[in-house]
C-alpha cells in the first residue's frame, strides 16, 4: 500500500490535497530555499520542487509530493517579499498588466522522480496607491509569491486568468490528481 507524503509547511496545498480526498501525512522540508539568478522560471520552480524533495527522507512505500510558486512579470521572478517596501513595488509592477505564475511539481519515490511545471496568465485591473497600502496593511502579502493571494482578498485584484486557479493558490491539482494516480495514490 503506497502512502502519500505532502513536503510542504503550506497550509493551502494542505487544504488542496484535502479537497481532493487524499490520506496524507505532512513532512516539510526544512532545506532553505536558494533562487539561482541564472535560471529561467519554469527550471526555476523544478529547481526548487526538487530541491524541497532531496531534503526529505523517504521510505520504500512513500509518494512524495513537492512543489514550489512563483510569480514572474518582465521575466522577473516575484518571489516572497522581505519588506513592506519589497511588497508595495511587487504590486506597483503588478498592477494593470498581465503577469504569469508558475507552479513547478515534484513527485518522488525511493526508485524514481516525475517533475512538471504549470504556467498560468493573471491579469490585474490597475490598482492605486490607497489600495495598495490597505491591502498590505491586510497582511496577506508576507507568504505569498508576488505578495498577493488570489484566494483572499488579493481576488479583488484580479480582472481575469488564464490557466489553472489552484495552480496560482500553489498546486495544480487536476494535474497532480491525474499524476498521482500513476504512482497508485488515489483519492476518495
Ligand atoms: C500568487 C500566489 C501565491 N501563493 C502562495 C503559494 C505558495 O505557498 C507561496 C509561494 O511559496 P512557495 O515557496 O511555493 O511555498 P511555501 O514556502 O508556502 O511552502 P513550501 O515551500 O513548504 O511548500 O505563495 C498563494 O497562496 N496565492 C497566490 O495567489
Amino acid at each position: 500500500m503506497k502512502r502519500l507524503i505532502l513536503g510542504s509547511q503550506s497550509p493551502r496545498r494542505k487544504d488542496l490535497l484535502h479537497l481532493a480526498g487524499y490520506d496524507f501525512e505532512v513532512r516539510p522540508s526544512r532545506a532553505e530555499e536558494i533562487m539561482e539568478k541564472t535560471l529561467s522560471p519554469d527550471e526555476a520552480v523544478l529547481y526548487l520542487a526538487r530541491f524541497k524533495a532531496e531534503a526529505i527522507s523517504l521510505k520504500e512505500n512513500e509518494v512524495l509530493l513537492t512543489s514550489d510558486t512563483v510569480v514572474v512579470q518582465d521575466n522577473e521572478i516575484l518571489g516572497k517579499p522581505a519588506d513592506l517596501q519589497e511588497a508595495r513595488n511587487h504590486l506597483k509592477r503588478l498592477s494593470g498588466r498581465t503577469h504569469q505564475v508558475y507552479t513547478g511539481v515534484c513527485i518522488s519515490t525511493v526508485e524514481e522522480q516525475k517533475e512538471f511545471f504549470v504556467l498560468t496568465d493573471v491579469t490585474f485591473f490597475p490598482l492605486t496607491d490607497d489600495e495598495i497600502d490597505d491591502y498590505i496593511e491586510t497582511g496577506e502579502v508576507w507568504d505569498k509569491a508576488g505578495s498577493y493571494g488570489i484566494q483572499g482578498k488579493g481576488a479583488l485584484f484580479v480582472e481575469k486568468i488564464h490557466g489553472d486557479y489552484y495552480s496560482v493558490v500553489g498546486l495544480p491539482l487536476a494535474r497532480v490528481v491525474r499524476e498521482l494516480k500513476t504512482f497508485g495514490i488515489v483519492g476518495s
